[in-house]
């Protein structure tokens, strides 16, 4: 993402109104496991809020309801203000922004690529199914592979890719609908560290520039810190937040970020919260 970092760095976006909440919201599995009991959270407009916690303890449950990928079984979820919105109309959020509607991307843990297809015909996918053909589509497909550093690769294909650059395509695909809205599943996890800190700081310069609201699922302290506004920690059986951290968005996120002393402090108190967390569940 060469491109983007040559260019004078926009202000990271000041987190305002609610965007979305969660009240009370239970997921009950139909093999009884509770993965959420009483979830109450709010997701602020323009902020870069993580969720931290250990395997299990509903983080993903939480997006996917968020996505409207999955039904809660208790509670309501309010976009907008808009309060109750069944799963069916949450999903349809997933695709290009409509008026008065924040449009959704989503980027899961592994980039689920179609292979057969090129980097631009994945990252066509989303309009394609929106019904915009490819001639149409082609300068917001273009625009979204410029954020991810890939305009180069259009005429790729998967198998010609490197783990990092796959997962670029998959945050490209989940951009060319230019939502408001970004929800990603440990997109990094099966990252080696060097790709994984390149994409951190890449994923910063997206959301300042596009000024959109990330919600970021991890089981890193090092990486929830590195790159959030906001981190709750989920504890588990049944989850819910345990705590919540805010970290000065104004702080400089860079290399000498991560080796400072003030970054050492907050991934301390981070860990401490998570492991709180862990002894309660
Ligand atoms: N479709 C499902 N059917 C049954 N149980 C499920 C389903 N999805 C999740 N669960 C269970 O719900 C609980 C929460 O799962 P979830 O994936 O949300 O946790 P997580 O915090 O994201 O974990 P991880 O970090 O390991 O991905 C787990 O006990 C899990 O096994």
């Amino acid at each position: 993402m060469t491109a983007i970092l040559q260019q004078p760095r926009p202000a990271a976006p000041a987190a305002g109104a609610p965007l979305l909440s969660l009240a009370g919201v239970g997921k009950r599995f139909g093999n009884q496991v509770t993965a959420l009991d009483g979830l109450d959270m709010e997701v602020r407009r323009g902020e870069f809020l993580s969720l931290l916690g250990p395997s299990g303890c509903g983080k993903s449950t939480a997006l996917r309801l968020i996505a409207g990928l999955a039904e809660p079984t208790s509670g309501r979820i309010a976009f907008n203000g808009n309060d109750g919105l069944a799963a069916g109309k949450r999903r349809r959020l997933i695709g290009p922004a409509s008026a008065g509607h924040p449009a959704i991307g989503f980027v899961f843990q592994e980039p689920t690529l179609m292979p057969w297809a090129s980097v631009f015909g994945n990252v066509h996918l989303p309009l394609k199914l929106a019904g915009t053909g490819r001639r149409e589509a082609e300068p917001a497909i273009m625009e979204a592979l410029e954020l991810v550093g890939l305009d180069g690769f259009r005429d790729a294909y998967p198998r010609e890719l490197s783990g990092g650059m796959k997962m670029r395509v998959s945050i490209a695909r989940a951009l060319v609908t230019k939502p408001r809205l970004l929800l990603m599943d440990e997109p990094f996890a099966a990252l080696d560290e060097i790709t994984r800190f390149k994409l951190n700081n890449d994923l910063l310069q997206v959301w300042r520039q596009l000024n959109c609201t990330i919600v970021f699922v991890t089981h890193s302290v090092f990486e929830s810190v590195y790159l959030s506004t906001r981190i709750l920690v989920f504890r588990a059986r049944p989850g819910r937040i345990a705590a919540e951290l805010a970290i000065d968005p104004a702080l400089e996120r860079d290399e000498a970020f991560r080796t400072s002393p003030e970054y050492a402090a907050l991934c301390r108190q981070t860990s401490t919260a998570l492991a709180a967390a862990m002894n309660a569940g």
